[in-house]
């Protein structure tokens, strides 16, 4: 219960609501513990009537009067019963609900290094599997619990005081009952965790191909890809039958238990009778139904623990979770207000989780309002330097500055508010054109909006849409091209209109001609910010005031275009190669 623990803040803020729950709770079990004493009152005036003791007058109304208490009881009992779930179960969901944004707000917060670290899958089963399981402890297990506990005392008390004997043999069946159900439980849930392991991997499997459609029929491996189906699905299918055999099992043994107690109470309790010990012949029918009140009660002891130790052990992987903490962290409170200088001195850089080393003393200097293009192999750093720049890694040696403070000293929201990043594979969310524009200034208005796609040289795309920025992109919306992607993405930089503006080879998909247009815009709006553009194209880094190129990890060029298509290397190997692929073009 150590993990649980986490759970006791949520318990203490709905403190009222949980006393009100378990009130009712307590409230409703004993209006329906009414039922058997009114039944075995009834049997007792009937036999009185039959045995001549009392008037048919007499007869009548006793036993009306027990009809009426009994149909009041159970209405009342029904109505508590169901606030009880209301009050309870409602309070589970709050905590569900809380604990669900509580673990949500905490990925937010956690570095790129975590998302590396674990996968997408693993975070999402956290989220929605582990979090529910949660949810069954503070709900669905403290009501069984509190029920049973309730309707276990007070019947007891009902039934010592009618007979000690009849009690004792009423209850012996239970405790086996109970540990036959936890046992039954557990094996239900470990095959229930198998079937949904055995789903999860056929979802995927189903996922990927349908994704991946078009290798499968190009190929024209269609029939292999439905063996693997196949295999998969008929290994699912044995599964699922393990499943259902153990769960057949459940009710036929809760009905067998029954049954024997019934036999028990039927037998000890007509001896009873029969010697005198029971005064009366509705004792016995009373603890019949006392029998099958506490069945389930009891069985849910078995089931409830069950619940509560899959609770404790999802708590520990959320629990884990929320004990990470974020690599980056903020240091300073007050907001800043960025400039745009960077500097980078003798900065190395390792990958935390994968110890490659992506950079080596790399320095540089640029000052706000200027243009830095970096270029360089395939792996040679070139992403890494904007991750910096952006601090979503803190380095291992050396300084980064910003604007003369150190990278670690700024106000990281500040910093990152600054920042307009296009990534290299530009990242679209499922919804229209226009918000995923947006997302980069959200009260943007639609000229504001129509003019950074028009920067972008993608306005005309858009406008030849059917639904132009309304369109809906994504699984359900339309599929873009990887150039008309890259240019939404650079327009959504763009109309944040930040300090700094960080170009990742954002123009490989993009034409040369076009290219040209956008980079001719994108000096227009990015005159007076930082803009460092990484590329493989001498065209996208020709009117930077500053080059540099990497080479595994070190700067082995640094100067501006006509300073380095004049000294022999990388720059000037590149520039004669695309030059003369253009003049072939
Ligand atoms: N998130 C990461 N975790 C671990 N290693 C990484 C990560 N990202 C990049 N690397 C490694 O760091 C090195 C530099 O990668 P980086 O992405 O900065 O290169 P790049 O010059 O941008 O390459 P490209 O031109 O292909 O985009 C590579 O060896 C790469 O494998």
């Amino acid at each position: 219960m150590k993990e649980l623990k986490h759970l006791n803040k949520y318990f203490y803020k709905y403190r009222y609501r949980l006393l009100v729950g378990i009130f009712i709770t307590i409230i409703a079990r004993i209006f329906a513990l009414f039922t058997p004493r009114l039944i075995g009152a009834s049997i007792n005036v009937a036999s009185d009537k039959l045995k001549g003791n009392i008037s048919m007058e007499q007869f009548k109304d006793d036993l009306m009067l027990n009809i009426l208490l009994l149909l009041g009881a159970a209405v009342l009992a029904g109505i508590f019963t169901f606030m009880m779930r209301q009050t309870i179960i409602n309070v589970s969901r709050y905590i569900e609900y809380d604990l669900k944004n509580e673990v949500y707000q905490h990925y937010q917060v956690l570095s790129l290094k975590f998302y590396k670290s674990n996968r997408t899958g693993d975070l999402m089963n956290r989220i929605s599997e582990d979090v529910g399981k949660v949810r069954s402890y503070a709900g669905p297990a403290l009501m069984y619990s509190i029920n049973t506990v309730t309707l276990f005392i007070v019947a007891l008390i009902y039934m010592f005081n009618r007979s000690v004997e009849l009690t004792l043999y009423t209850i012996l069946p239970l405790p086996i009952l109970s540990v036959l159900i936890y046992k039954i439980s557990k094996i239900i849930n470990q095959r229930s965790r198998i079937v949904q392991e055995s789903l999860s991997t056929l979802s995927t499997f189903t996922q990927e191909h349908f994704s991946g459609i078009s290798v499968i029929k190009s190929y024209g491996i269609e029939d292999r890809t439905n063996t693997d189906f196949e295999t998969l699905s008929s290994e699912n299918r044995q599964k699922q039958i393990n499943l259902a055999k153990i769960q057949a099992l459940f009710f036929p043994l809760m009905i067998l238990i029954i049954g024997l107690s019934t036999i028990m109470v039927a037998y000890i309790g007509g001896r009873l009778y029969i010697n005198g010990t029971i005064a009366d012949i509705g004792t016995i029918a009373e603890f019949l139904i006392y029998v099958n009140m506490l069945t389930w009660p009891v069985a849910v002891i078995g089931w409830v623990t069950n619940m509560v130790q899959q609770a404790e052990a999802s708590q520990k992987r959320i629990n884990e979770f929320l004990e990470t903490k974020p690599d980056i962290v903020n240091t300073k409170n007050e907001l800043t207000d960025i400039q745009g200088a960077i500097r980078f001195e003798n900065v190395s850089f390792e990958y935390p989780d994968t110890n490659i080393v992506a950079l080596k003393g790399v320095s540089f200097n640029i000052e706000a309002g200027k243009t830095l293009a970096i270029l360089g192999k395939t792996g040679s750093g070139k992403t890494t330097i904007l991750d910096l720049i952006g601090r979503l890694y803190d380095i291992q040696d050396g300084e980064i500055w910003i604007d003369d403070t150190k990278i670690t000293d700024q106000n990281l929201y500040s910093l990152r508010e600054a920042i307009g990043y296009v990534p290299q594979d530009a990242f679209l969310f499922s919804d229209s054109i226009k918000n995923n524009i947006k997302f980069g200034k959200e009260n943007a208005t639609d000229e504001e909006v129509i003019t950074a796609a028009k920067n972008a040289m993608v306005h005309k795309n858009i406008v030849g849409f059917k639904n132009g920025y309304d369109t809906v992109l994504g699984e359900r919306g339309i599929t873009l091209s990887g150039g008309q992607k890259q240019r939404i993405s650079i327009a959504r930089a763009i109309i944040k209109s930040p300090q700094i503006l960080l170009f990742d080879d954002c123009l490989s998909a993009v034409d040369t001609e076009t290219e040209e247009k956008i980079l001719k815009n994108l000096n227009k709006v990015s005159k007076d910010k930082t803009t460092v553009i990484v590329s493989h194209r001498v065209s996208s880094a020709k009117n930077a005031d500053h080059i540099i190129v990497l080479e595994d990890g070190k700067i082995i060029q640094t100067g501006n275009h006509a300073s380095l298509i004049n000294t022999d290397g990388y720059y000037k190997d590149l520039y004669l190669k695309q030059l003369s692929e253009k003049e072939i073009s």
